[in-house]
């Protein structure tokens, strides 16, 4: 028989993984239920996060990301749930609890008038009280401004900073408090190239050097790819999928996509082992190979087909990516 036709697709598509809460969790979620008037949005939210863990929150719009964030900061009172962070429920989170967090929001404006380096003094005087002999607080604006690319705008007021470089700020404030905990919500809209690289160098930084946990929401999954230690993806008022890039695409498909011509004719095969497959391909029809592709399930394939998965309610029923493709 031909190699070529003896690989077949593994369609099945997996369940989320539950993780079992771990003794130095950050953040715990069991069960959290939000509901806006008769409309649930949060159904049932489980997850974890441990110290030094990067974790990308990502949704369709109108998932309820902004809504679980803000009820993780204590700025919004939960329907029903159990939710610990950094040891205590958000909703009797005191001062002391709050100086442990960092918060970049979606978006706000206010303190035009400020100049930047005014500004982080003024918000980092507000930690002072909080220092510790391990966690010195507030971080040096000078310092600060530098790691943010802002050293050069530290006299401007905040009104006339260009979106992005207004965006850089509000990252500085967030950190400003050397936070235990950083949540970012959609902390690179609006960034050029430059600044989002800038950007993912700082949070490597804050969780490598800092053992920083961090939260961030993102439509960018390239940047949730890039970040991230473990993908969350929030459908239908749940946790449809919860780990590591990797782990995500092999529960869409173990398959690696073999695409190639040969004697002018396209071929498209899902093989279990791309590299064994690829040999023996070359071992049978060598030189008359032509347009090698080799191609794993991408985070895009595994959102689309988690996401689609849990709108139409197919469980079970789900095309791998290979599937799609064809
Ligand atoms: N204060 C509120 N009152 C009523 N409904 C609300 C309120 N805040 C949010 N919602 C609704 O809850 C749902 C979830 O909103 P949320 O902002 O949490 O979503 P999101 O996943 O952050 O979306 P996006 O990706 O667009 O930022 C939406 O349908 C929204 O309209």
């Amino acid at each position: 028989m031909a190699v070529e036709q003896r690989f077949e697709a593994d369609t099945g598509v997996r369940p989320s993984s539950s993780r079992p809460p771990s003794a130095d969790a950050v953040i715990e979620v069991r069960d959290l239920r939000m509901r806006y008037g008769s409309v649930d949005v949060l159904k049932g939210v489980d997850f974890a996060a441990r110290r030094g863990e990067v974790l990308a929150l990502l949704g369709p719009n109108g998932a309820g990301k902004t809504t679980t964030i803000e009820i993780l900061e204590g700025f919004r009172m939960r329907s029903a749930g159990a939710v610990s962070v950094l040891g205590v429920d958000p909703a009797h989170g005191d001062e002391r609890w709050r100086a442990g967090l960092g918060v970049v929001l979606q978006s706000w404006r206010d303190h035009g008038k400020w100049r930047v380096g005014e500004l982080l003094d003024h918000f980092g005087r507000y930690y002072r009280p909080y220092s510790t002999g391990a966690v010195e607080r507030p971080r040096d604006t000078a310092e600060l401004m530098d790691v943010v690319g802002l050293a050069e705008h530290a006299g401007k007021r905040v009104q006339t900073l260009s979106g992005g470089q207004r965006r850089r700020l509000d990252v500085a404030i967030g950190i400003v408090g050397r936070p235990e905990l950083l949540f970012l919500d959609e902390p690179t809209a609006g960034f050029d190239p430059e600044a989002r690289r800038d950007f993912h160098d700082l949070v490597h930084r804050l969780s490598d050097l800092e053992d920083t946990t961090i939260l961030l929401t993102t439509h960018d999954l390239d940047e949730a790819e890039k970040l991230a230690d473990r993908i969350l993806i929030l459908a239908q008022g749940r946790i449809v999928a919860d780990g590591s890039a990797d782990q995500l695409a092999r529960r869409v498909s173990r398959d690696t996509e073999v695409r190639w011509t040969r004697g002018g004719e396209r071929f498209v095969h899902s093989a279990a082992d791309g590299t064994g497959f690829v040999r023996e391909l070359f071992a049978q029809y060598g030189d008359e190979i032509a347009d090698l592709e080799v191609r794993r399930a991408t985070l895009e394939d595994v959102y689309m087909a988690m996401v689609h998965r849990h709108e139409t309610g197919a469980a079970g029923g789900e095309p791998g990516f290979g599937e799609e493709n064809r």
